[in-house]
Parts: structure tokens; sequence; C-alpha cells
């Protein structure tokens, strides 16, 4: 049940239903400052519903009890329709797609990014990725690591996968709470349920519980799970506000190993944020994805280009090079050095390099870094240059922006 990725970008209403015509990622030239082309996409009004997204109506006009998602057949059908079914007004420019049902923690983060937005529930990272590709949603925000679980990979990959721009970022404090159906006493609870990256930031509580683990798609549809289905013995590991929606008793709190427990999430938008600005009053980060040639060394020339120029690398995550897995070692790529060596014709695993640094695209030094990045990547392509986000877990998911009218977090 874990999210994977396959994509399309488009740019028209039209319904696509082949996934494959994705963005396919590094078999074509480098692309280094491909995003400082178009004009940044930005507005905002109306369209929000307290509360989240009211109840599916059914085919037949019935009313569900529950919140229905975005899901990929319903996206390969005609927009207009996809929304009515999902009780959205089709009329709302403003919607932003999470993954996962009112009450996640990704909802949460959305309404921070997006506050005059309407959250558009996906079913799974990859149709919030197609929701914004193919204009059903204006944004899309989406977890990209956790301070306890690292990074979220399966958003690197569709990030390469899709032709979608970074323009935001913001981080959601995570309190987990432990939740089951009211009159239920924590030692009868035999089963818990979450989110993959919930359960393991609660691994430590839940081993001294003795309990059968089983992840699902978010910890609010675990919550949903536990109370439509009236699961006796089950409990759901999510936020309070997903005991408040779904009617369930919180039998313990704050049940994450380390009380410090902060996801980040990026917010995407199918057009790049531009800034001429070479020094903005806010710091901006910027994110790139590169592959390196062979040979030793080339992951330490690569760096350089910004160690090189002062600049202040935050973050780096390496993912398999899913188009083209597998290197085979030419002949001089091993080096002029002395010692042990792959032979040419031996193989090896082959990456991609993801790269947060802090500067915007607009600054000469990051430009002269790209350039000079380009003599050792023979891929390279700007995720987006965005306002970084300066005070990580502010928003605690007990109390999100949009709930008690205080919030109005940016991203
Ligand atoms: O399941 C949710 O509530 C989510 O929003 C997803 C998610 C994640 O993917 O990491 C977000 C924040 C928490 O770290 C746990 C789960």
């Amino acid at each position: 049940m874990m999210p994977s990725g396959r994509g399309v970008a488009s740019r028209s209403m039209a319904v696509q239903t082949d996934a494959s015509a994705a963005a396919e990622a590094p078999t074509g030239p480098s692309a280094a400052g491909g995003a400082a082309a178009a004009s940044g996409s930005s507005s905002s009004s109306g369209g929000a519903r307290a509360g989240g997204v009211p109840p599916l109506r059914g085919l037949e006009g019935a009313r569900l009890a529950s919140p229905r998602s975005l899901t990929t057949a319903l996206i390969a059908r005609a927009t207009n329709k996809t929304l009515d079914e999902l009780n959205m007004s089709s009329k709302s420019p403003n919607r932003v797609a999470y993954q996962g049902v009112p009450g996640a923690y990704s909802e949460m983060a959305a309404r921070k990014a997006c506050p005059d937005c309407e959250p558009l529930p996906c079913d799974q990272f990859e149709v919030a990725f197609q929701a914004l590709s193919q204009w059903m949603a204006e944004w899309a925000v989406l977890p990209i690591e956790n301070s306890l679980g690292g990074s979220i990979h399966a958003v690197y990959d569709l990030l390469l996968r899709y032709r979608l721009h970074i323009v935001g970022e913001t981080s959601v404090s995570v309190n987990h709470c432990l939740l089951a159906l009211p009159g239920t006493k924590l030692g009868e609870v035999t089963r818990v349920l979450s989110h993959p990256q919930a359960l393991a930031q609660v691994d430590g509580y839940l081993r001294k519980l003795k309990v059968v683990k089983e992840a699902v798609d978010d910890t609010a549809g675990a919550a949903q799970m536990v109370a439509e289905q009236k699961l006796v013995g089950v409990a759901a590991v999510a936020s309070r506000r997903a005991a408040e929606l779904y009617g369930l008793e919180i039998l313990d709190e704050g049940i994450q190993d380390y009380k410090d427990n902060v996801t980040r999430f990026i917010k995407l938008s199918r057009d790049p944020l531009v800034t001429t600005d070479t020094a903005p009053d806010r710091p901006y980060k910027t994110s790139i994805v590169f592959s390196l040639k062979q040979g030793p060394g080339q992951l330490f020339k690569a760096l350089s280009v910004f160690a090189l120029r002062d600049i202040d690398m935050t973050k780096i995550e390496s993912r398999p090079m899913r188009s083209n897995p597998i290197l085979t070692v030419e002949s001089g790529a091993a080096g002029a050095g002395e010692g042990t060596a792959m032979p040419a014709g031996s193989q090896r695993f082959n990456y991609l390099f993801y790269v947060d640094f802090v500067g915007t695209l607009a600054e000469p030094r990051c430009q002269n870094a790209l350039r000079h990045l380009q003599e050792s990547a023979p891929f390279l392509r700007v995720l987006g240059s965005y306002p970084m986000d300066l005070e990580l877990g502010v928003v605690d998911s007990d109390k999100p922006p949009g709930f008690d009218g205080s919030g109005s977090g940016q991203a």
C-alpha cells in the first residue's frame, strides 16, 4: 500500500490516461538553469472549505459517510465529472493537492503552504503530481523528509519523472497520537495501523506495547478505517485532528520516539518561481538533481563547485538512476592513481544526486557554480529555487492553520 509513481505533464484540461507518457529523466542533455525561463505563478482567493473536503456525492446522488480521495482511475475520467464525484467545486481555481485524507499531516502542510486554497485529497503521491500536471490543482504539497525517518524517496523519484517545479517549502511538527474506538483500553490494542513513516517514528513505543504493525497509505486514512470499520482492538497512529474528524478516542499522545519530530514538505507548481533579486530579503534555497561522469573523485569535484564559492549546501541525497541503473566501467575511468581499481567492463550501480543549497538562480555565484557543475555532470536539472522555511516545525500539527483562525504559514 506504499505510494508509488508514474506520471504525465500536460498543459490542458484534457484527460490523459497514459501515465507512461512521463517526462522521463536523465537521458537528454544537461538542463541547468532550465527553471529560469517562465514567470512565477501565484494567486490566491477563496475556495477554502473549513474542515476539508465534504463527503463524496455518489453516482446515484447518495452521500457517503467519509470523504473520498482522488485516484488515478478518477483522474482518467472527464475532469469536471471527477471533481463532481469528489463534491469539489469545478470553479475553484485554487486547489492544493496532497496525499492522504483530511486529518493527514500532509493536509495540514497543504493548508499552511496555501492558506486560501481548497485541499484536494489524493490517494497516492503520484496522483497529486498528476492532479497538478493536469490542471486539476494549482499546487501540490508533498512530504520530502522527516527529522526521524529521513528522506521520502518516492517523492524524490517522482520529482524527476514529472516536469513540475518546487516553489516553496514548509514544515509541520508531527505529534502522533494513538487512536481507537471510544471505550478501548490501551491494553486491549493488538494491532496498529498507520503510514510507514509514522510507524517508524513511533517504533520504540509500539515495541513496548507488543502489537502487530500494519502499513496503510496515510495516518488519517488509518484513523478513518478504524472508525468506519469499527475495528475492535485496533488503533491508528495519527493526529489529534484525525481523532476529532473520525470520532476516535485518544489513548495516548506525543508517542513519537523523539519529541522533535518535524516533516518538511515541498510546494510544487507547474511554473517555476523566478526571482531576479540577487539579494532577496529572505534566504532562498535551490534544489537540483544531477548525474556524474565515471571515475574517482567525481562527487568531490561536483560538490567543490559549491564549497569554492562559499555556497551553503543544506542537503544531499542519492537515488538509483532507474532509467539506467547499471553502469559498465569504461576504460580510462578508473583514474591514473595506483592501487586497486575497477577494471574496464566491470559493472556498478548508477546514481542521481539531489542537492539543496542556499542561494537563488539570480545570483552570479550560483549560476557560476551550476555552470562549473556541468563539467562533471552529464545530466543536470534545476528542480526549483524558492524561499527557505526558516522555522522548522513552528506549526504544530495539533493546531493547524485554517482551523483555529490564527495560522497563516507561508511557503
Ligand atoms: O500520513 C500522513 O498523515 C502524511 O501526511 C504522510 C507523512 C509522510 O509521508 O511522512 C507525513 C508526515 C508524517 O511524517 C507521517 C506521514
